[in-house]
């Protein structure tokens, strides 16, 4: 075996010690990655896989990259889920070698790269947040926490178990924390939303030090002035601090005081309607297609990331509502200034990012540029704004603008136009600033002029026109004559001056004790730039972190009055209004309008996009629930999603696409249209649907508005008409929501008729010369059929089996009025005598309470001992199933 080389042993103690990530072990100019790092990383890069040096007796598979790239490799790895520790070099080899001849150069890891934690802007999407959250569980109550390091938000709730998925699903966190025991138990909801979490100790969720660790994060002696966080909230407040502090290797971010945020205040979506809905994301998962991308006009990426908030996040708090909605009706009535305002928005950059990487020493001379950016615009704007008559909630933000004078002065002198990427580099504070480091460079510009000015002394004194003044790394500066003078300058009297350096095949090589000593000047000159202007990054980045509480309000400042006017230009240019809303538990929209389908359409340009109305009134505290049949194709579910994301849109605030439009605040919105298999969980179609028709049932409250698009159609005709058909029961007696039912099964029409608040209504087509024309209109009525067959010809079924089926319909229909089984019918279509055999059998009404029930009434889990419990479930059970007791 050979022994392992110095370098090697200090590779694997730093491996040992981050096992769970790629290495990146910094060499020169290149991160170098060995072993299985290697192999991971180059089929993931698509990079070189070679080998350096053995290692107990096998080759050592290696990649690299260059550290000036490494950025790009950097995302492509994070983004396919991998971990990233990054060793740097803490020393030169230089001051290794003063240890001794084989000393091997200090490393460290100075950050762990994980998708929860970045803040570079190559790495972040401009426009969404990027969450890191922590699930956290204190005997059996449960709280999320979350952050996004690259604006220094924190927020932190308290939820039940259940309401943990639509939460996550609401923040499409890029990491979440857990131990390993929470991530047993939400192993069901982290599949469902493609999580992976990443686990940490026990130790890392303590509460006790979770307290600990915040009031040294905010350097105050008690957390209560923030909140009264419950016990759970600190523990995953105090994983998120943990986190942090391990994978920035110590260097916190700047983060904002902890919120708590509440449930209750919020327009509740699961995860599932989110999905139906494609809210903030497409069904291809990006942004495409998803109505975030559709009704986006912010022109700054901090109002992007507050939109996608307030759309993945509506208020179901009429106050709230009402405030954001007047501030985009102010910008809406002032379009002039609204343009004005948009303008000066433009020019706005990403402050809260840009505060963020200053905070972790991160930032380069640009960060400073984006914050004076900032500030000047927010003055214009502020200026811009002087004599509106704003409305409570936006003349707030107006406040939050101004008062960072001092700062922006200073930064305004003291930085160039347009400062270089790098600190290290210099060049970035603007002349006048700094009188020592205006000399300072002086002396290193005029240097090369006085260089220029000695080279042409020199010719001259010695006669040779061809002599030169270079530069290079070994020799520094030096005087260099072609080989044929080698005689004449070494001999006397040139020689007194010039000092032999270096002959080479063509040239000799000479110095002077005056260029010596000018280089010495020049070099130390510019080296003394270079400090200068890094204290004076510092003096301007300890500035900006002083104020950043502050610039952290004027950045939301900035992102509220994007906001407001991106979502006035929006109402402009599509035409959309003001919705009116109350806590009364109205559903009128007039003329409504899918921004998605309508955008769609119009880019096809083609058919223009036909509105419709919607009205469900409710009789007090009744169900309001319309029955929707219709041909396919015909705009059902484009309808039944319409007026979900109508009721979304008013909620967040917005106006929304319809002539006029009258909410009652909606508590909950449950959508599920169309489900699709999940075979990568072993369950069909069926039962996806099946397993999100009981979470509705159960959950749905007499304020929530649920849209259920065909439930049932993934089974036999009449298992699937007796599920619809409870369902819709259930909805009206139990749930007594708002909502609206779309089926095929054209037997449900007749609830209508029973159940008091079960209206119908039909999607109207034409029929000409045995063709379907869709008509896209929503009328009151039931439809007579599905013109399915005639969608299928359009679709291009052969016309074989088109008019197959049309003669098995014809037949199938006439046996069904007979109420009978002809035997013509047996006798041509075998394969479908079961479908005739029974007429539809609606379901009985139900019963009286069962005994079963009634025992249960009779129970008094608050007057029972856990034992008593435990016996009475026991009883329960065996009266259920007598055979298995
Ligand atoms: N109001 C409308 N105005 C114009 N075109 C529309 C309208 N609604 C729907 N469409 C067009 O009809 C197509 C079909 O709509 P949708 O998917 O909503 O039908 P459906 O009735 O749900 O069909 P199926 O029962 O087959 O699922 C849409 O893709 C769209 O192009």
């Amino acid at each position: 075996m050979t022994a392992v080389t110095p370098m090697m042993a200090q590779y694997l103690e730093i491996k040992a010690q981050n096992p769970e990530a790629l290495l990146f072990y910094r060499m020169g100019d290149f991160y170098e990655l060995f072993f299985d790092d290697a192999a991971a990383a180059a089929e993931a890069l698509d990079i070189a896989l070679t080998k350096r040096g053995k290692h107990e007796g096998g080759d050592i598979p290696m990649c690299g990259v260059p550290v000036h790239a490494a950025e790009g490799y950097l995302l492509t790895l994070i983004r396919k889920g991998f971990r990233v520790a990054v060793c740097e070099q803490m020393e030169s080899p230089a001051e290794a070698k003063k240890r001794g001849s084989k000393s091997v150069v200090r490393r460290e890891v100075v950050r762990l790269v994980t998708p929860g934690t970045l803040t570079e802007d190559t790495l972040l999407e401009a426009r969404r947040h990027n969450y890191l959250a922590a699930v956290a569980e204190v005997r059996g109550d449960w709280a999320v926490a979350w952050t996004d390091i690259s604006t220094g938000a924190l927020h932190a709730m308290p939820l039940a178990q259940p309401r943990i998925g639509a939460e996550l699903a609401r923040l499409a966190p890029s990491e979440v924390l857990m131990t390993d025991a929470a991530a047993e138990a939400l192993r069901p909801v982290t599949d469902d939303l493609g999580i992976w979490p990443t686990i940490l100790g026990r130790a890392s969720f303590d509460s006790q030090s979770a307290t600990t660790r915040l009031t040294d994060l905010y350097g105050v002696k008690s957390l209560e002035p923030f909140g009264d966080f419950s016990r759970e909230e600190l523990s995953a407040l105090g994983a998120l601090v943990d986190y942090l502090d391990i994978t920035q290797k110590g260097k916190l971010p700047r983060l904002g005081t902890p919120r708590r945020d509440s449930t209750s205040r919020l327009l509740q979506i699961d995860a599932a309607t989110r999905r139906n809905l494609e809210l903030t994301h497409g069904a291809g998962g990006g942004r495409a297609g998803s109505l975030l991308s559709v009704i986006d006009r912010t022109v700054t990426a901090g109002g992007a990331r507050l939109l996608e908030r307030r759309l993945s996040a509506p208020s179901a708090h009429l106050d709230t509502i009402r405030a954001r909605q007047t501030a985009v009706a102010w910008a809406a009535e002032n379009t002039t200034l609204t343009t004005e305002l948009r303008d000066a928005l433009r020019r706005v950059p990403d402050v809260e990012r840009a505060l963020s990487r200053l905070s972790l020493d991160r930032g380069g001379p640009r960060d400073l540029a984006a914050v004076r950016a900032a500030l000047t615009q927010a003055a214009a704007l502020s200026e811009q704004l002087a004599d509106a008559d704003l409305p409570e909630h936006l003349a707030e933000e107006r406040d939050a603008l101004t008062g960072h004078e001092a700062l922006l002065d200073m930064l305004d002198v003291a930085l160039v136009a347009e400062p270089p990427l790098l600190a290290r580099d210099g060049g970035f504070v603007a002349p006048e600033f700094d009188a020592d480091l205006d000399a300072a460079r002086e002396l290193r510009d005029e240097g090369r002029g006085v260089i220029a000015r000695m080279q042409a002394d020199y010719a001259r004194d010695t006669g040779i026109t061809s002599l030169k003044i270079k530069h290079n790394n070994v020799l520094g500066y030096f005087i260099e004559t072609t080989a044929t003078h080698a005689a004449k300058m070494q001999s006397p009297p040139l020689s007194e001056t010039f000092i032999h350096r270096q002959t080479t095949a063509n040239q000799v090589r000479f110095t002077t004790v005056e260029l010596s000593e000018l280089e010495t000047r020049i070099l130390n000159a510019g080296g003394q730039a270079l400090e200068i202007e890094r204290r004076i990054f510092d003096t301007l980045r300890t500035a900006i972190l002083d104020a950043a509480a502050e610039l952290g309000l004027l950045a939301a400042a900035l992102a509220e009055f994007d906001l407001a006017t991106a979502l006035a230009e929006l109402a402009r240019s599509e035409d959309w209004t003001r919705p009116k809303i109350d806590d009364t538990r109205a559903f009128a929209i007039e003329g409504g309008r899918h921004p998605v389908v309508e955008r769609a359409l119009r880019q096809q340009g083609g058919q223009p996009f036909i509105a419709n109305g919607c009205t469900l009134s409710p009789d007090g505290d009744g169900a309001a629930l319309e029955l929707l049949t219709g041909p396919n194709m015909a705009g059902k579910s484009t309808y039944l999603r319409q007026n979900a994301l109508i009721a979304i849109l008013a909620q967040m605030g917005a106006f929304v696409p319809a002539r006029s439009a009258h909410l009652g605040v909606v508590s909950q919105i449950f959508s599920r249209v169309g489900a699709s298999d999940d075979l990568a969980r072993g369950r069909s179609t069926f039962m996806v649907e099946m397993v999100e028709t009981a979470a509705i049932l159960n959950q749905a409250d007499a304020r929530a508005l649920v849209i259920l698009d065909e439930i049932g159609r993934g089974t036999a005709t009449y298992d699937g008409l007796s599920i619809a058909w409870a369902t819709l029961e259930h909805l009206h007696d139990v749930n007594r929501v708002r909502g609206l039912f779309a089926t095929h099964y054209h037997e449900l029409t007749a609830l209508a008729g029973k159940l008091g608040g079960v209206t119908n209504a039909t999607v109207a087509v034409k029929e000409w010369e045995g063709e379907v024309i869709f008509l896209h209109e929503v009328r009151a009525g039931a439809a007579d059929r599905s013109y399915g067959v005639q969608v299928a010809q359009l679709a291009g079924l052969p016309r074989a089996v088109v008019s197959r089926a049309k003669s098995v319909l014809e037949a199938l229909e006439a046996g069904e009025r007979g109420r009978t089984s002809p035997k013509a019918l047996i006798d041509d279509l075998p394969l479908f005598a079961a479908v005739a055999a029974e007429p539809v059998q609606a379901p009985a009404a139900p019963s009286g309470p069962s005994e079963l029930e009634e025992r249960l009434a009779a129970l008094h889990p608050d007057d029972m001992s856990p034992r008593e419990a435990l016996q009475a479930l026991y009883d329960l059970k065996a009266a259920a199933s007598p055979k298995d007791a």
